[in-house]
């Protein structure tokens, strides 16, 4: 996607390299309320900008973290999950995850395994949040065991697009974890050792070649 993008500044994947820009993703199957959760959090003046042709929208937010400016990117599919697969570039950089499920509709929770399997082959580390939303329908729920989280070792949270309940709670949080793995992760390292790697690897096969081929000496 960032390569069909000339021209188009928002899908400029490199600019998340910067200090100051941090890019979160949300994942879920469709009408799990991920735009609605979206809008409540950024309810004052949000400014979501959509790139139909890309199946995205991008809600920006700046905030400020330890007395330094920061400007979150939110990424939200437009539609694109109905194909149960999302396209690399979504993913491509992400610093954090918010991953929807609705607590009406079982399915939606069950399919949490395979986003969270798509999500791992891309982003093996970045840190991930499960968001059980549509608890106004039922409060009871919360009382209820989504093990998922659990076994994964994920942060869960009960909440309510519609009625605002844990929204600004779950999105801060989410924000400092992505900030802390950007500061932390070896995300960089990871990226020149496999490229070390990829070019070491003709010439220590050639080397090994060679002096296996070698005649002893007389
Ligand atoms: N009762 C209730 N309804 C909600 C809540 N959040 C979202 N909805 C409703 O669920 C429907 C889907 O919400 P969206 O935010 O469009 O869901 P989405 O996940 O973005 O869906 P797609 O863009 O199609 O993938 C809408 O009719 C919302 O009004 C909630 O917290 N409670
Ligand atoms: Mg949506």
């Amino acid at each position: 996607m960032a390569s069909d993008a000339n021209g188009i500044p928002e899908l400029d994947q490199d600019k998340y390299d910067a200090d100051e820009q941090v890019k979160i993703i949300c994942l879920g199957d469709s009408a799990v309320g991920k735009s609605k959760l979206m809008e409540r959090f950024l309810i004052d003046g949000y400014r979501p900008q959509q790139l139909s042709t890309y199946a995205l929208t991008l809600y920006k937010y700046n905030t400020t973290i330890d007395r330094k400016a920061v400007l979150v990117d939110f990424w939200d599919t437009a539609g694109q999950e109905r194909f149960q697969s999302m396209h690399p570039s979504y993913y491509h950089k992400a610093h954090a995850c918010i991953m929807v499920f609705d607590v009406q509709r079982k399915i939606t929770y069950k399919n949490l395994t395979n986003w969270y399997t798509e999500l791992r082959e891309y982003r093996p580390e970045i840190p991930c949040v499960v968001v059980a939303n549509k608890i106004d329908a039922d409060m009871k729920v919360t009382q209820r065991n989504f093990n998922f989280a659990k076994k994964q070792g994920l942060p869960l949270y009960f909440v309510s697009a519609a009625d605002g309940t844990n929204v600004v709670k779950m999105f801060k949080e989410t924000i400092k974890m992505a900030m802390s793995y950007k500061q932390n992760s070896s995300d960089f390292m990871d990226e020149v050792m496999r490229e070390l790697e990829a070019t070491c690897r003709p010439i220590i096969l050639y080397l090994r070649k060679t002096i296996s081929h070698r005649q002893p000496a007389p």
